[in-house]
């Protein structure tokens, strides 16, 4: 399966591009050559909730203690990754682009701003599609996505922006179907964002338009699925959101979420049960129906994929949609280039053309990408500049091992052990030129705020970068081990001063986060010539520069235009 669960197609390029690479003068081609990214695996500082610092991960620990100039950092957060700010951090979407593509692409998140700034989110095409339902109709806008401000999938500030712009323009009626994060922002803090949206709302209505929040739900249970990981996730979304159905019924979203989190103390922002607000009939307040309009507000692909899909795909069997409304229907961004999906969309996503995946494909490079079903995509689909399909049916071979469905403190081993045995099995087997893989734990272990899993799951990571590099020593190859940004190595909240903040029990509070950390990088290997090294000229190097140095240690010079190599020789 690929990752979006739909054929896979060869990527058209522009014409006339010269693919061919030069040799590079000292690496020899043709050496096995692994590519291992650490998802969630930053170098920070080295405290008690530094999850990293904390296990005993004697490999990596070697990597870093043992060749000196063979390690450093990298920046993997903010500009260095195309994010509007340097207070933004990281995430796997920016950062398997900038190590798949060689270049600092501006992201989504800055686009958005861009076009909302300017205005010209409301000239172009997507916007006047949706616009149709309610300027010539009395259809409701209705818009879904996450309510935090987190930028790594949305931010709540640009859905605001762009309900206030709905409503200069003449819209009567604005449903929100918003679901709660605690994964890019603090545990508990939903309440402080639908507090805010509720307040917004209630301003929008003075103006004349008719604005509620008509469901929601948390993130990891309602909805944002990635990778078609559990398709159960968005059929209680579109229960929730299309069909007004749900468990859980009240008349405002606050209430919901404090009330739900009062009956039961379990559970939290990422797993809140779905939610619906209706009136005081008891009818849904916003069901979704022929001609309204829906706008997905996530400008992040992989967890709204499948969501559009399901409002997009006339022909849609991963679960029964009861009613397919007939809507005007858009996202941010267009999520996936390959598929075309959405067909409409209110802003142009990054175009990401000519990565380093279309230049190896075209030299002659057997590759060999795998990770398991949460990260699958990351490898595979964000690497190759978001992209469905495969570059090369020929040369590539991608393999999923498929995620456990629980929350991963619960199995904190998740599936490194499965990913280094196939990628051992993959170096041993001496076909592949390039194994790339990518191993989940210290990120989605890293996103529960267990620390004692994180312990256990930064350990079984070093444990299976042993196999691989057993693996890569025993056929005389090189390798190189990175990160795509923190998450692990920071465990707790913060004061401005770095202090960790307590509940009101004298507990930490967990950091379920990603952090500004930057990520190691460390290259070796019997194969690699003795004499190369990382230079020292590029303190401020990024994600973007692993691209010419793994194009040099897979035997070639990197395009032109890439960002330049972190190597000397
Ligand atoms: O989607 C997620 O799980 C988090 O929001 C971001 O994590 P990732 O960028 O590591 O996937
Ligand atoms: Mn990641
Ligand atoms: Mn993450």
């Amino acid at each position: 399966m690929n990752c979006c669960g739909i054929g896979a197609a060869n990527v058209v390029e522009p014409a006339k591009i010269d693919w061919r690479l030069p040799r590079h003068p000292v690496i020899k081609r043709g050496t096995p050559f692994l590519l291992c990214v650490l998802d969630g695996w930053g170098e920070n500082v080295e405290d008690d909730y530094n999850g990293i610092h904390k296990a005993q991960i004697p490999t990596i620990k070697a990597l870093k203690n043992g060749a000196p100039k063979r390690w450093r950092t990298i920046k993997a957060h903010g500009t260095a990754v195309g994010l509007p700010s340097d207070q933004d951090m990281g995430n796997s979407e920016v950062g398997h682009n900038a190590m798949g593509a060689g270049k600092i692409i501006e992201q989504g998140a800055g686009l958005v701003d861009t076009a909302l700034r300017s205005g010209n989110l409301y000239n172009d095409k997507g916007f006047s599609y949706i616009k149709e339902a309610w300027s010539n109709g009395p259809g409701t806008q209705h818009f879904i996505g996450l309510i935090s401000d987190g930028g790594v999938h949305s931010r709540y500030d640009q859905l605001a922006q762009l309900m206030k712009g709905c409503v200069e323009r003449g819209c009567k009626k604005i449903r929100v179907h918003g679901l709660t994060d605690g994964r890019d922002v603090a545990e508990g803090s939903s309440i402080k964002f639908f507090t805010e949206l509720e307040k917004d709302l209630e301003a929008l209505c003075k103006q004349g338009c008719d604005a509620r929040v008509a469901s929601g739900g948390g993130r990891m249970y309602v909805t944002m699925d990635r990778y078609e990981a559990d398709w159960k996730i968005v059929e209680r979304g579109w229960q929730a959101h299309v069909l007004g159905e749900a468990p859980n019924k009240f008349t405002n979203s606050v209430e919901a979420i404090e009330t739900i989190k009062k009956k039961n103390p379990e559970t939290n922002d990422q797993y809140l049960p779905p939610f619906v607000i209706i009136d005081k009939n008891g009818t849904p307040v916003g069901s979704i129906k022929d001609g309204d309009a829906v706008v997905i507000f996530n400008f992040r692909a992989d967890r709204v994929a499948e969501l559009s899909k399901a409002f997009e795909y006339q022909n849609f069997n991963k679960f029964d949609r009861k009613r397919w409304p007939k809507v005007k229907f858009a996202g941010m961004m267009q999520y996936d280039g390959d598929l075309k999906l959405p067909k409409h969309f209110l802003v142009s996503p990054p175009l990401i053309e000519r990565v380093s995946g279309s230049y190896l494909v075209k030299n002659g490079v057997r590759t060999f990408a795998c990770s398991e079903t949460q990260k699958f995509g990351h490898v595979t689909f964000f690497w190759n500049g978001n992209r469905s399909g495969k570059l090369d049916h020929n040369f590539e071979t991608y393999q999923e091992i498929t995620s456990d469905l629980c929350p991963f403190n619960e199995k904190p081993k998740m599936k490194a052990e499965q990913i280094a045995k196939v990628a051992k099995d993959a170096i041993l087997s001496g076909y592949y030129d390039y194994i790339r893989v990518n191993v989940a734990n210290g990120d989605m272990v890293g996103h529960t705020g267990d620390m004692a899993a994180v312990i256990t799951a930064c350990e079984t990571v070093d444990k299976s970068v042993k196999v691989m590099l057993d693996a890569i020593e025993k056929v005389g190859g090189i390798y190189m081990i990175t990160a795509d940004h923190g998450n692990a190595d920071d465990m707790a909240q913060r004061d401005k001063k770095g202090k960790p903040l307590k509940d009101s029990e004298g507990k930490v509070k967990p950091l379920t986060s990603h952090t500004l950390a930057p990520v190691p990088c460390a290259i070796g290997g019997s194969g690699l010539p003795p004499n190369v090294e990382f230079r020292t000229d590029l303190p401020n190097a990024g994600l973007a520069n692993i691209t010419s140095t793994f194009m040099n240690l897979l035997g070639f010079e990197a395009p032109a235009d890439y960002e330049p190599t972190l190597l000397k020789w």
